[in-house]
């Protein structure tokens, strides 16, 4: 019997994520190609106001420029004591061209005396997958956590180090990838999409 093998691109232009996309993704029936093995392509706008309308429109966008089936993730932190922000502009916290560091210290002074139990929040992450015409499916996932006062662990990306996950006393920026698809909003999201994607080509 032979598989039908699909291409799928992962639509982002975060090395990070794509790491995690390639270990989640791996062992499944689909060729797993990123943005960047494609070709130079521009940043896609992201101004909704949801995760939901970002992702989707980063996947069309992607699908209409490479002609192939792309898979989008838009994701952030919320923190309860900031009101949910960053949110969706966790990616420009600190402004339009910011880094994963200069947006890690702006959110450590925004939370500055803030005691641990009200420094809670979570990571969100919709992923959209898209073909030239239209999305075709959505999923998400969350992660709930505790940001720290200080940065703890050298793996991961953007917030890791600062968020805590208390049942396993570790940073996101503490675990493998494998560790951190398990628990996170990236890697839940990831398995509900291979669950649908599977549903969809029967
Ligand atoms: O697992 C995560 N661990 C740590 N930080 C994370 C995570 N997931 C999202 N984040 C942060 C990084 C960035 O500040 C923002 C995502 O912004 P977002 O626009 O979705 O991604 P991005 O601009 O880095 O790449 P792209 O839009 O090309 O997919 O939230
Ligand atoms: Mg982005």
């Amino acid at each position: 019997m032979q598989e039908t093998i699909k291409e799928i691109v992962v639509a982002t232009k975060n090395a990070g994520k794509v790491a995690e996309f390639k270990v989640a993704l791996n062992g499944l029936p689909y060729k797993v190609t990123s943005l960047v093995e494609l070709g130079n392509f521009p940043e896609a706008t992201e101004n909704g106001v949801t995760f939901a309308e970002n992702s989707c429109s980063k996947a069309e966008f992607y699908a209409r420029l490479t002609g192939k089936l792309c898979l989008a993730d838009d994701s952030g932190l919320e923190v309860d004591y900031l009101k949910g922000e960053p949110g969706v502009y966790s990616a420009r916290y600190a402004g339009e061209h910011a880094g994963d560091e200069d947006n890690n210290k702006k959110l450590l002074s925004n939370l500055i005396g803030v005691p641990p139990e009200k420094r809670t929040g979570r990571f969100r992450c919709v992923l959209a997958l898209a073909n030239a015409e239209k999305t075709l499916l959505t999923t998400d996932g969350t992660v709930e956590g505790v940001i720290l006062s200080e940065p703890r662990g050298d793996k991961g990306f953007g917030y890791d180090p600062l968020f805590l996950v208390p049942e396993l006393g570790c940073t996101l920026a503490e675990m493998s990838h494998e560790e951190k698809n398990r628990i996170s909003h990236r890697g839940q999201a990831i398995r509900e999409m291979a669950k649908q994607l599977a549903v969809l080509e029967k």
